[in-house]
């Protein structure tokens, strides 16, 4: 069974339109302009376990819709899906205790209390054994190199920081599938080079299955052993970095490459 099939899957968001103007806004109220939009249309998609897939694309392609998805976060709007098994939009306790879900623009940790605090709340959310539980937060602090800031209150911590902190949170459990949408955003040379290490480790050394957003060539280059390219929710590229690279003309970089990519297909 592949860790995730999706087939037609389909979501679009009905909107209210907002229109300018003080007059526009009070009409607005009694007929209100609602429109719809295509997010993510009818995509195809198997992943097998234990693969890494780097999902890209342009601003607004339908990334993140689609992971919200795959993760049980959003409903679709038409098609199939099946993740480990399971329909994602039914949040089983089975399902969600074997995937996670980490968001570079989106903290899942408490604020003002410190990541050990986080973890021992998950810790409880998980059902979790006392030896696992320090056991995974001695190996997965040491691989992010976060011993000393597991006591510090959240925001104290820099962006870099943080992001480990997320990573530790989401992977406490102990996933077979993680998704982790846009990981790097933000993040200095040094933590990068961090977070796609410890992403590499945790995919060779427990067969994690990854599905990574970004829109660092770097991070897809290090990591990514497939690459599917989305534009207003249609893939337009499946396949390997040596295909990516394929497509170079005239000496074109990933960066290059990837934006005639998008543009020939808007
Ligand atoms: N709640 C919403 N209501 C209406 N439209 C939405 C909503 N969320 C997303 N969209 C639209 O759906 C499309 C896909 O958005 P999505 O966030 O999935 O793109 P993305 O590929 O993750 O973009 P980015 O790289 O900028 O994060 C965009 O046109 C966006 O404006």
């Amino acid at each position: 069974m592949p860790a995730i099939q999706t087939e037609a899957l389909t979501k679009s968001y009905r909107y209210t339109e907002q229109r300018p103007g003080l007059s526009a806004a009070v009409r607005g109220l009694f007929r209100p302009d609602r429109r719809e939009r295509l997010a993510v249309d009818a995509l195809d998609l198997t992943v097998p376990r234990g693969q890494v897939i780097g999902l890209l694309g342009p601003n607004g392609a339908g990334k993140t819709t689609t992971i919200k998805m795959l993760c049980g976060l959003l409903r679709p709007t038409a098609g199939e899906l099946e993740v480990l098994g399971h329909r994602p939009s039914k949040r089983g306790y089975d399902f969600l205790s074997r995937i996670s879900v980490v968001f570079g623009q989106k903290s899942m940790l408490w604020w003002d209390v410190s990541t050990y605090d986080s973890l021992l709340i998950h810790k409880e959310m998980y059902a979790l054994a006392k030896p696992r539980f320090d056991q995974t937060v001695e190996d997965l602090s040491n691989r992010l190199q976060i011993q000393d800031i597991l006591n510090i209150a959240v925001r104290k911590l820099s962006l870099g920081q943080r992001m480990r902190c997320e990573l530790m949170l989401a992977l406490l459990h102990g996933p077979e599938l993680l998704f982790a949408d846009e990981p790097t955003v933000g993040l200095d040379v040094v933590a990068k080079l961090t977070v796609r290490t410890f992403l590499a480790e945790l995919n060779r050394d427990l067969g994690t299955t990854i599905v990574l957003t970004s829109h660092d060539m770097n991070d897809v280059a290090a990591l990514c052993e497939r690459i599917v390219v989305i534009n207003h929710g249609r893939p337009v590229f499946d396949g390997d970095l040596p295909a990516l690279r394929a497509r170079s003309h005239d000496g074109d970089d990933l960066d290059q490459v990837m934006s005639k990519l998008f543009t020939a297909q808007a």
